[in-house]
């Protein structure tokens, strides 16, 4: 049944099983839903088989969903591709209700306790810093690939929370982890998920889904060896990392509480996953816009130079006094537009939106891409433009329409520690080198590759040593 509910948002016209997705390029679909959006409005709604999707686009319409009717609009879809591979387990795929709100008040929780917002977090950031340094410097006057190495630094960074451990660079389980996440990011939102979503009868099929459930399953293996570890050499009440103190929770709630060892093995590969292949992808694009913007780069690197002058490594609080540098780590998540369809959300109740009437369990596609792009948020919407995050008087300014961690009761609960990485990364590498574009290798692509995180294209920079004598 493709018939629109009354008073539901209009749209394209639905076909009997295939809904709309004729409308779509399965491979990237985001030009489709801005030529929707124009052509239907800011809410507009498609059919994915026979099941109704609403899409917001633009910033006003996306915080009128997300803050102003905030738990209207703070479900999440079951039933779909991603929800079977995960087993209906984890945190960031979890529906409305006291299991997710527990899990998401437990992680934000441990990450303070771990140090965000404390020294001991950017103690743990700049050590992983080192190493990046370190490879790098295998790399001086030559070109080399930030592909793997900035998901290596971040896998770490995370990893050293949930399971108090850092993997060498070449280590196999490390690479293994990777793989795995990248592979899941591109085929979540791709064409073969879009046709399991849409045709219920072929999901027993052996079609290329599977690899990503396949693919859960490996990594669950994994997760559950790490556990099984941390309960042979843990001291109950001395927690090391959020394993230990998912393990003392345990203890201490009885059998009708939500905390399960089943919930522990996802929630840790979604926490994983959730901070690898976002902060990678942001940096990868904020260092293939450096390179390809040497004006940009010297400009930030004078600024960290005057900033830092004198001590031997940045902190945090340094931000405050680095409104370019800020400014083009904001430009550099503007365009990275990581996460570009957000995660799905679902309607918990039947509601309004604009005069629309959207039943409960519908399903909500936030397009933040349209937010991050969208013409008369930003001075200059096209192209890299520090100066879209700066006043008059040249201080950090954030429009409104700056929403890469999405809004609302669901929004990026690893923002905090996001923002540390990718400041007190960026600051130190742009201290210790200068990065820039290979002159074999043509013009810069910047178009990324669709998935439910954007990849920018692989692409090689140079890499040189800057002055490093007063450091
Ligand atoms: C630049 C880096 C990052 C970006 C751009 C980003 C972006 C996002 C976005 C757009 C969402 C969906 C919000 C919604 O549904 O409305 C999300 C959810 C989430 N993120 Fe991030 N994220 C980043 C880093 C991280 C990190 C470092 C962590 C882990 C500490 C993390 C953990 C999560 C979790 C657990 C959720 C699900 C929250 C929920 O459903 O309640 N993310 N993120």
């Amino acid at each position: 049944n493709t018939q629109r509910p009354d008073k539901f948002p209009p749209g394209p016209r639905p076909l009997p099983l295939f809904g709309n997705l004729l409308e779509l390029n399965l491979l990237n679909p985001l030009n489709d839903l801005q030529r929707l959006s124009d052509q239907y409005g800011r809410v507009f709604s498609l059919f994915i088989g026979s099941r109704p999707a609403v899409v917001l686009s633009g910033v006003e319409a996306i915080k009128e969903a997300l803050v102003t009717k905030a738990v209207d609009f703070a479900g999440r879809p079951q039933g779909l591709m991603v929800n079977h591979a995960t087993k209906g387990k984890g945190v960031i795929l979890a529906d409305y209700g006291p299991g997710w709100r527990e899990h998401r008040r437990f992680a934000l929780m441990t990450l303070k306790n771990f140090g965000l917002g404390k020294e001991s977090m950017e103690e743990r950031i700049l050590g992983e810093v080192s190493y990046v340094i370190a490879k790098l410097e295998t790399f001086v006057g030559k070109t080399m690939s930030p592909q793997t190495m900035f998901h290596n630094a971040s896998s770490n960074i995370i990893c050293s929370v949930l399971f108090g451990a850092r993997y060498e660079y070449d280590d196999e389980a490390l690479k293994i982890f990777i793989k795995l996440y990248t592979e899941n990011a591109k085929i979540a939102n791709g064409p073969w998920a879009m046709i399991y979503d849409t045709f219920p009868l072929v999901r027993c099929l052996p079609l290329p889904f599977r690899k990503a459930f396949k693919n859960v399953d490996t990594a669950m293996e994994m997760s559950k060896n790490l556990i099984n570890q941390h309960k042979k050499t843990r001291v109950p009440g001395q927690p090391r990392d959020f394993i230990d103190c998912y393990l003392d929770e345990l203890d201490k709630r009885g059998e009708e509480s939500t905390f399960e060892e089943e919930q522990l093995v996802m929630y840790i590969l979604d926490l994983h996953f959730a901070a690898t292949d976002t902060t990678s992808n942001t940096l990868l694009t904020a260092f293939l816009y450096l390179s390809t913007h040497p004006e940009i780069q010297e400009r930030c690197y004078q600024e960290i130079n005057e900033i830092l002058n004198g001590k031997d490594k940045a902190c945090f609080e340094d931000r405050h006094q680095m409104p370019y540098t800020q400014a083009v780590i904001h430009e550099s998540q503007r365009l990275a537009n990581t996460v570009p369809l957000s995660v799905f959300h679902c309607t918990t109740k039947d509601t309004e939106l604009r005069g629309y009437h959207i039943p409960k369990g519908t399903l909500i596609i936030p397009n933040l891409t349209s937010a991050l792009s969208e013409e008369g948020q930003w001075k200059c919407a096209q192209g890299f433009h520090p100066t879209n995050f700066l006043n008059e008087q040249g201080e950090l300014e954030k429009p409104e329409a700056f929403m890469p961690f999405s809004v609302g009761p669901r929004m990026c609960l690893g923002e905090g520690l996001a923002r540390m990485e990718l400041f007190l990364i960026l600051v130190t590498l742009l201290r210790h080198f200068k990065f820039g574009w290979p002159e074999d290798a043509g013009e810069p692509d910047y178009t990324p590759v669709f998935g439910v995180t954007l990849t920018p294209k692989p692409y090689r920079m140079t890499v040189s040593l800057r002055n490093t004598a007063q450091i």
